[in-house]
């Protein structure tokens, strides 16, 4: 397997040529995404901008709802924010969701290429990794906050290239993923913990973000590794729609 990484949202990508995607924005898309399908959600569509939202949940208004966030906080007249504490099986059961935020659904538009895309999350990193372990090439995504690099996701491409190579001993790494598998052994060790995660976030761009704007319980929520092993798989592009694939 070629296995690259693409630190921050500016980088080249070459995604056309790899056979899979991995979007990851920890803080928080990628892990509502999981938090939402692994609570019964029937499919969620990622949009880019609110108006096309607006619009794809008209369709069907009353069994859908309309998620997301601008500047962290959820739109006016949508139904859920971009919270995993909001995505209970009581609101999100059976329902299609229709979700927008700044960086999260940017990055699943820029990987859209890819044969395969899935999003990724420390709740369902190593389901995710050994679902795709013998892939020939794969690409991680790190959505990044605002165009800049972001800590949380470089540290969830480090954990997902850990696992990759630990699975696969034919892993060619580029250089970004060598430096982010090494970032992540050194600090975590294989002692990694939700505890120890969630203290590693407040270090973050995205982090501090959100303990600024009072969502800092949000950051053990993101950090809850391998507590929802399920894939969170895109099944159509244009729209892009992910179902749950076990
Ligand atoms: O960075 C953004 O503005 C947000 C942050 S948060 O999820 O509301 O904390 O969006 P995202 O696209 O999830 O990074």
């Amino acid at each position: 397997m070629k296995l690259y990484t693409s630190l921050s949202p500016g980088s080249r990508l070459d995604v056309e040529r790899v056979d899979v995607a991995l979007v990851i924005d920890v803080l928080r898309a990628t892990t509502v995404m999981t938090t939402a399908l692994a609570k019964g959600a029937s499919e969620i569509v990622t949009c880019l901008t609110v108006n096309e939202a607006v619009k794809l949940a008209a369709r069907d208004r009353k069994n859908t709802l309309l998620c997301g966030e601008r500047a962290c906080q959820k739109i006016d007249g949508f139904d859920l924010g971009n919270s995993p504490a909001e995505y209970s099986s009581d609101r999100v059961d059976g329902k299609t969701l229709v979700l927008t935020t700044t960086n999260g659904t940017r990055a699943i538009a820029t990987a859209a290429l890819a044969r395969a895309v899935y999003a990724v999350s420390f709740l369902n990193l190593t389901r995710t990794a050994q679902h795709i372990r013998n892939q020939k090439s794969v690409l991680l995504v790190c959505a990044g906050t605002d165009g800049y690099l972001t800590g949380e996701d470089v540290w969830l491409a480090g954990a997902i290239a850990d696992r990759l190579t630990n699975l696969n001993p034919s892993v060619e790494s580029c250089d970004s993923t060598a430096i982010v598998i090494n970032a992540w052994r050194n600090r975590f060790g294989h002692r990694e913990t939700t505890d120890s995660i969630a203290r590693t976030f407040r270090e973050t761009r995205g982090g501090r973000n959100l303990i600024r704007l009072g969502f800092e319980d949000d950051l053990v929520r993101c950090a809850a590794i391998d507590s929802l092993p399920i894939l969170v798989q895109r099944v159509s592009r244009e729209p892009s729609r992910f179902t749950s694939g076990g």
